[in-house]
């Protein structure tokens, strides 16, 4: 029987107990916690708003990236395009809610400039998007990059959370059953293709996971950062 046993974990499950610190620090980031507490800076939530922005458009070719990769090598291509097509189709649903953010808190988008961390990220994510990168290793970064959210902003939703009133709805974009759902898909398929994959290809995208979730922790900091011109102001 190929069918994995029930209660039988994954390469993912694996993957996140040997990495556990890693994984929290960036889904139980300082960021994270000072949102569930009440405690945030909104200055720091502009930051983030901005950054995010630049780097959820960044997100679109990416994604699609994958797509074409689930669509020619993918061994159970049909459904794995489906899903796959579903995220894309959410992000620009995603897009304009960044829109309709920024302009509620005062963020002028057109004026954004990307920092150090967001510049990073979006320079791994086009070198995951060359075609010479194997479904695998980028279904495993879509997914890590997915569940970072859906993990820390389900955090902020907890009973015991103080999250601000005006953030939950942003809490709520990546914190909802449906975006948890949706990654569980994505980490059906990824276990699906590690679970048959060779060992050097296991090795290599346990390693495309650990700087998905170090590019995470370097893009929360430097969100915590305040801006000059928010520092001028006060
Ligand atoms: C830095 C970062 N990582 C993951 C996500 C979640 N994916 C799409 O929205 C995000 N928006 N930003």
């Amino acid at each position: 029987m190929e069918e994995k046993r029930q209660g039988e974990v994954g390469i993912i499950d694996k993957w996140l107990k040997k990495h556990l610190l890693m994984y929290m620090a960036a889904t139980r980031h300082p960021m994270i916690l000072s949102i569930r507490d009440g405690s945030i800076n909104i200055s720091c939530f502009k930051t983030w708003l901005g950054q995010d922005y630049l780097f959820v458009r960044a997100l679109v070719p990416f994604v699609a990236s994958v797509l074409i990769k689930a669509w020619n090598d993918s061994d159970d291509s049909n459904t794995d395009v489906e899903v796959i097509l579903s995220g894309l189709a959410s992000l620009k649903d995603e897009i304009s809610w960044f829109q309709n953010e920024a302009s509620n808190w005062g963020v002028q988008l057109s004026h954004i400039v990307a920092h150090k961390a967001t510049g990073d990220y979006c320079r791994f994510l086009e070198s995951l998007m060359l075609p010479e990168v194997e479904f695998t290793i980028s279904i495993t970064a879509y997914w890590a990059i997915e569940v970072v959210y859906q993990d820390a902003f389900t955090h902020c939703l907890e009973d015991d959370a103080k999250t601000p009133p005006e953030l939950q709805e942003t809490c709520q974009r990546w914190g909802n059953d449906e975006f948890g759902q949706y990654c569980q898909s994505l980490k059906k398929i990824a276990n699906r293709r590690l679970e048959k994959c060779s060992d050097d290809l296991l090795v290599k995208a346990e390693a495309t996971f650990l700087r998905v979730l170090e590019h995470e922790v370097q893009f929360w900091n430097m969100s915590a950062m305040v801006e000059p011109e928010d520092l001028a102001s006060k």
